[in-house]
């Protein structure tokens, strides 16, 4: 069996490396230095210097690797996933499971957004998973969205040999959509600790954003009950409680008065364009009120103060 990753960024390497023992896998980066890094050197120094990797994890920047994948893992940020499917030819039988966490498109989720494209089924696959910590052997979950009861025992087969537990989901898109809504909310929480850092205000913001969740989740029609499996409230309170999380590190920095420090072209970017696209895809949404959401995405674009947010939010 052939299993590509596409991304040999922290997430990437994080699942080469959880799948290893039993198989072995192609790591894609579009850098160079990188493959030659990972397959001459055994690491991947850029994203953890400190990690020797397995022979059974080699590199690749040749876009021809895709086309026998059995099995295709997408770990690049979501924004960057349409234009490398126009770049790729992949088998109708591989499957594709998708790790990133944003749209797809400016208004479709990766799998509607792939749908055009590709007649594959795309998994959802999403956990509370810092890759740092799967580096480091930590048991780690995810959900598994699925509609194929067999596609789901192929997803537990590749890492039944680790410390990977996985739960399972029909709400394919249900799940996607969680996996994006929890960064924006995670970036709330990080401006509001920034700011107050006290329990108190922490989980009064904490409860609101679990609410606003639940309503928007509802509001596109899946049901409430995704928010149980791993990918819902364990994804959401490891990102917006954890500093590992960067789209919480990027509230931090904002609540602290760096809104705008530069942030590049990095994944960072992820939580911030879901939070423009969600406002507008959800601005004709009669009877939704989702003021942490829409004033979160004023404050992105400088049309109120913290001070101001912090005081809209808190009412
Ligand atoms: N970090 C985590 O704990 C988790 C992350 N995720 C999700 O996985 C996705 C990847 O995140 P993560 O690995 O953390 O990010 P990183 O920034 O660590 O890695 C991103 C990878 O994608 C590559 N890449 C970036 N832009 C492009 C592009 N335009 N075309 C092709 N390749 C590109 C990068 O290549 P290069 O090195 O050349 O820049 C790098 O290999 C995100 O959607 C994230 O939300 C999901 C679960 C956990
Ligand atoms: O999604 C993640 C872990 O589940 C990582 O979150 P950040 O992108 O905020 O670091």
């Amino acid at each position: 069996m052939k299993i590509v990753i596409a991304g040999a960024g922290i997430f990437g390497t994080a699942i080469a490396n959880a799948i290893k023992k039993e198989h072995n896998i192609v790591l894609y980066s579009r850098s160079m230095s990188i493959v030659e890094d990972i397959n001459n050197n055994r690491r991947n120094t850029k994203y953890f210097p400190n990690k020797i990797l397995s022979k059974k994890i080699s590199a690749s920047n040749d876009l021809h690797t895709f086309e026998d994948a059995d099995i295709l893992f997408l770990c690049v940020p979501s924004y960057s996933i349409l234009s490398l499917f126009s770049t790729i030819k992949i088998s109708k039988n591989c499957l594709v499971i998708n790790g990133a966490k944003g749209y797809g498109n400016e208004k479709e989720l990766i799998p509607e957004a792939l749908s055009h494209i590709i007649p594959n089924e795309i998994i959802s696959f999403k956990g509370p998973s810092f890759a740092t910590e799967m580096m480091y052997e930590l048991p780690t979950s995810f959900t598994v969205g699925t509609q194929s009861p067999e596609n789901f025992k192929t997803v537990q087969n590749l890492f039944r040999k680790g410390l990977i537990f996985l739960d399972h989901s029909e709400d394919i898109l249900g799940i996607e959509l969680v996996s994006i809504i929890k960064n924006i909310y995670a970036i709330v929480i990080g401006i509001v600790d920034a700011t107050y850092n006290s329990a108190n205000v922490r989980f009064l913001i904490f409860t609101k954003a679990m609410k606003e969740i639940k309503m928007i989740i509802e509001h596109f029609g899946h049901s409430s009950d995704i928010l149980f499996n791993y990918a819902g409230v364990g994804d959401f309170g490891l990102t917006s409680l954890n500093d590992l999380s960067r789209n919480r590190t990027l509230g931090l920095l904002i609540g602290k008065g760096f809104l705008n420090a530069e942030l590049g072209n990095s994944v960072i970017l992820e939580g911030v364009r879901s939070v423009e696209k969600l406002t507008s895809i959800l601005a004709f949404a009669e009877n939704l009120k989702t003021p942490l959401l829409t004033n979160l995405n004023e404050l992105l674009q400088s049309k109120i103060s913290n001070k101001e947010f912090l005081k809209l939010i808190l009412n």
